[in-house]
């Protein structure tokens, strides 16, 4: 158990410690994850971003207990999610964590508010009315909650979506390519909200994304390769993270075919 006795340094909200993740056996193995130890403090937003197949989907299932780690331990909070059954497991994701996913993931029989109040109903609570106000408002939906997600625009359900996460409370919100069916301006709308999420309900964001103009909302970046933490980045910009980007390329040009 670790202790945090400095009061300066703020908790984190996930981490994961030294973990890695080996699919498949024998010949056809492969190390999504390579003993990664990395938190993600309270209260920001972190993007992770790196070439395809590094490792970014794979960390967040393992933080969010989706997939399960072949070593090492990730934690919500102060909880081990290695120690807890299934069972638990689906609380936990339910109770603790908000998701937003590339393909929205609404349902389509129910209106926006009953999409958004939906995980709430399901572990036996009302929504804080005053809340669900402040979250509805935040997303601007408050003339579209009688509607069903197939009379809404891509952006106007993603935005669902993030009110969905948001509205529990969560201690962490994770993001798989929330703008990845977006154009770019209703992408920017959702990345606003995610931001303002972080800057005025005191929410953490971790979203995984390929894309360096959102990376560029976030407050810091981190960059995998090679199921490998390769790089770090605060304050970013769309520009510095596109450099470094290109620099993830030129190294993969130079190397060549990685082979088996
Ligand atoms: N279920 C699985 N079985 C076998 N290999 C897998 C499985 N899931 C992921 N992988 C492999 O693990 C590596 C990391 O995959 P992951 O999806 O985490 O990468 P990513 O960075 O999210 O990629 P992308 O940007 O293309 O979505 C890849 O080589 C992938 O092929």
């Amino acid at each position: 158990m670790t202790t945090n006795i400095d009061p300066t340094v703020v908790p984190d909200a996930a981490r994961a410690v030294r973990v890695s993740r080996v699919h498949g056996e024998g010949d056809t193995t492969v190390r999504a994850l390579d003993d990664i130890t990395i938190g993600f403090p309270r209260g920001r937003f972190t993007a992770v971003m790196g070439p395809s197949g590094s490792g970014k989907s794979t960390l967040l299932h393992c933080l969010a207990g989706l997939d399960a780690v072949t070593d090492g331990a990730v934690y919500l909070g102060d909880t081990e999610l290695g120690s807890l059954s299934d069972r638990q497991l689906t609380r936990l994701r339910r109770d603790r964590i908000g998701f937003v996913f590339q393909a929205f993931n609404l349902l389509p029989t129910m209106t926006a508010l009953e999409n958004i109040v939906l995980p709430a109903s399901l572990a036996g609570r009302r929504s804080d009315p005053a809340w669900l106000d402040r979250v509805v408002a935040a997303v601007g939906l408050e003339q579209r909650l009688q509607h069903r997600p197939g009379e809404l625009s891509g952006g106007q359900q993603q935005r669902v979506a993030v009110a969905r996460a948001l509205v529990g409370r969560p201690e962490i919100v994770m993001a798989d390519e929330p703008t990845g069916n977006l154009d770019s301006r209703a992408g920017a709308e959702v990345l606003a909200l995610l931001r303002n999420a972080v800057d005025e309900l005191g929410q953490t964001v971790l979203m995984v994304t390929h894309d360096p103009v959102a990376a560029g909302y976030a407050d810091s970046v981190v960059f995998l390769a090679d199921g490998r933490i390769a790089d770090h980045m605060e304050a970013p910009t769309p520009d510095r993270v596109l450099d470094r980007m290109k620099a993830f390329d030129r190294v993969a040009a130079g190397a060549g075919s990685r082979g088996e």
